[in-house]
């Protein structure tokens, strides 16, 4: 028997087809397949990292999930009911389980609106009240992401890219949400502001007991999230498991590619690595004199 818990979200088999604007079989529009026959599942609390290059159909399968887009085929269950047919009000609803940030908070926050406006927007959509009124509520958000609440009035171009990137949490913690889809949410960020984001991401994760799909190209940054990671090529899913195992001992030829073309992706290897240098020099020396 299994006695894993019913995983928050489970896709089955997804598939997404783009037409390509030229001319395929018998006349019909040729079409491009970017998502092919992918299932995966999200467990309650944890963070599956989806990785792979660039094209490979990371941010297409996590727009499906978010029903941003369309599937073409394909199942979508989330927190025990199917979601992949939803339209209307339970649309709507789902909309308010499942939250994005995106990787460029500068394009995804509008520049018009205050702090408040965007961080509240995501309630005022759901005809949700605001607990403590709009203000009060923007400033408690803006401390549980390390802003200064007393910048509730700013604009998103007063702030730099981390902080942006604070606000964009900001707003996707407003309405509670079951998953949280980070689209390649730190790539743009240095790398000592992109620790410091990670940070606030696991802490809030430990507070709150949400899941994430996490998309990154990253692996070092995988690394340092992940609880199990999901490894996209060419739309497919070709290797999956905890992370651990992806990082340690991977299966796949692609995975394996993947993996040695990052620097340093394990400290204790790399100094293994290191000493196995020194010693080797050591021994040239000494046979060199
Ligand atoms: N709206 C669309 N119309 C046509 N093709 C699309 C569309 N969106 C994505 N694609 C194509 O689908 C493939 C997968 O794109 P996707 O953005 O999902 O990849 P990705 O792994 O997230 O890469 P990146 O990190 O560069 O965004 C790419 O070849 C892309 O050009």
């Amino acid at each position: 028997m299994n006695d894993a818990p019913e995983p928050l979200l489970r896709a089955r088999n997804l598939v997404k087809e783009f037409a390509t604007g030229g001319a395929g079989l018998f006349g019909r529009s040729a079409r491009f397949r970017a998502v092919d026959d992918v299932s995966l599942e999200v467990r309650t609390g944890e963070t599956l990292a989806l990785v792979g290059e660039s094209g490979s159909g990371k941010s297409t399968t996590a727009r499906l999930i978010a029903r941003l887009l369309d599937t073409t085929g394909g199942s979508i269950e989330f927190a025990g009911r199917e979601v992949h047919r939803l339209s209307g009000k339970a649309l709507h609803a789902f909309r308010g389980e499942v939250q994005v940030i995106f990787q460029d908070p500068y394009s995804s926050l509008n520049p018009k609106h205050s702090v408040e406006r965007i961080v509240t927007a995501p309630l005022v959509y759901q005809r949700r009240r605001i607990p403590g009124g709009a203000r009060d509520f923007t400033k408690e958000l803006m401390e549980r992401v390390g802003l200064n609440p007393d910048h509730s009035a700013r604009f998103p171009s007063q702030f730099s890219g981390g902080q942006a990137q604070r606000i964009g949490i900001a707003r996707a913690l407003a309405v509670g949400p079951k998953l949280i889809i980070a689209d390649e949410a730190v790539s743009a960020l240095d790398v000592s502001v992109q620790a410091q984001v990670i940070n606030l991401l696991r802490g809030l994760q430990e507070e709150e007991g949400f899941s994430y799909l996490f998309i990154a190209h990253d692996l070092a940054v995988v690394r340092q999230i992940a609880t199990r990671v999901a490894v996209m090529n060419g739309g497919r899913i070709v290797e999956e498991g905890e992370r651990d195992q992806v990082f340690g001992a991977p299966r796949d030829e692609y995975t394996k590619k993947l993996l040695s073309a990052i620097p340093r992706i394990n400290p204790e290897w790399d100094a293994r690595r290191r000493e196995n240098e020194r010693a080797r020099r050591a021994r040239e020396q000494e046979a060199a004199l």
